[in-house]
């Protein structure tokens, strides 16, 4: 399967894709290029909000507009005006933090984790905004934390943390958010690249994005088998998400930054997005509820 390019965006770091089913829009952010994107497939316009400060991701909100992890914590956008405004701050004390990749999960909780600017390892965390504005630390000593996924039955919650090249599984709680027994269930064989964002289909396997691999990786997390492969014409691939009326179509982003003029010529439009029908239906997007 080959990924064809929607959006020739150039971005620097595309990722944290997202799905708003009730408008059919794609959501995706510009890590380095500070910008928020909506991408309409029915008009093929893209909309870029400009922020001034990075943003790692953002999900769209049951109340309307979207939350945001920003370098400088979670944030709320009201779509309308565009103004954003401050939640709260879990990592105030760590000026040397951003915050990365997340998701919402199956109860509207905000995941998201933090990664060092200059690449220290086990400088982050993962994090879950809750309904009540309320944050709690889940995952301490992350590197980068990245890719975010839960089973169709709500038993698993999966966590990419991206130089240990491993899918982690976890018990997850629907009820109170809890996680617990962490089993490695995937590893990313040497010379694929690094696992990065990731997201889930009906049937329970995962679509794996691989910075440095110029593809996704469909797995089956239960026997660790690899599936499928999808290649994208671009070196960094950041991440993934299902979309469309029929939610078989995989939006996937990518990255710019970190290119030779060599690996640049290779792959032109790098840091734009792509897309690829898929015959298996993809997980929806969840949205906040707080
Ligand atoms: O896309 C992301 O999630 C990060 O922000 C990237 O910087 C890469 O994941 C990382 O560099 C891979 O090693
Ligand atoms: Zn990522």
């Amino acid at each position: 399967m080959e990924a064809t390019l929607v959006i020739d965006a150039r971005a620097i770091l595309g990722e944290g894709p997202s799905w708003d089913d009730q408008k059919q829009l794609l959501y995706w952010v510009d890590i380095e290029g500070k910008k928020v994107h909506a991408y309409n497939p029915m008009t093929a316009g893209n909309i870029e909000m400009k922020q001034e400060q990075m943003v790692g991701t953002i999900a769209p909100r049951e109340s309307g507009g979207l939350v945001m992890a920003m370098a400088g914590g979670f944030y709320a956008m009201n779509l309308s005006t565009e103004n954003v405004d401050a939640i709260t701050d879990p990592e105030s004390h760590l000026p040397d933090n951003r915050f990365n990749d997340g998701k919402c999960d199956p109860a509207g909780r905000f995941w998201a984790g933090t990664t060092h600017l200059e690449g220290l390892k086990g400088e982050g965390a993962l994090y879950c905004l809750d309904e009540n504005l309320e944050v709690t630390k889940k995952i301490d000593h992350v590197s980068t934390s990245n890719g975010l996924a839960w089973s169709p039955d709500t038993r698993y919650m999966y966590f990419i943390d991206t130089p240990t090249k491993k899918v982690v599984r976890y018990d997850y709680d629907l009820t109170t958010g809890d996680i617990r027994n962490p089993v490695e269930v995937i590893t990313i064989p040497d010379g694929e690249g690094m696992p990065d964002g990731m997201t889930s289909d009906v049937e329970g396997n995962l679509w794996i994005a691989h910075w440095g691999g110029s593809k996704v990786t469909r797995w089956n997390p239960d026997t660790g088998e690899r599936l499928l492969e999808v290649s994208v014409p671009a070196l960094n691939v950041t991440s993934c998400v299902f979309g469309g009326k029929e939610r078989n179509e995989l939006y996937i982003t990518t990255a710019r930054t970190n290119m030779s003029e060599e690996e640049l010529k290779q792959f032109p439009y790098a840091g734009g997005v792509f897309r690829v029908k898929t015959k298996t239906k993809g997980s929806r997007t969840y949205t906040f509820k707080g």
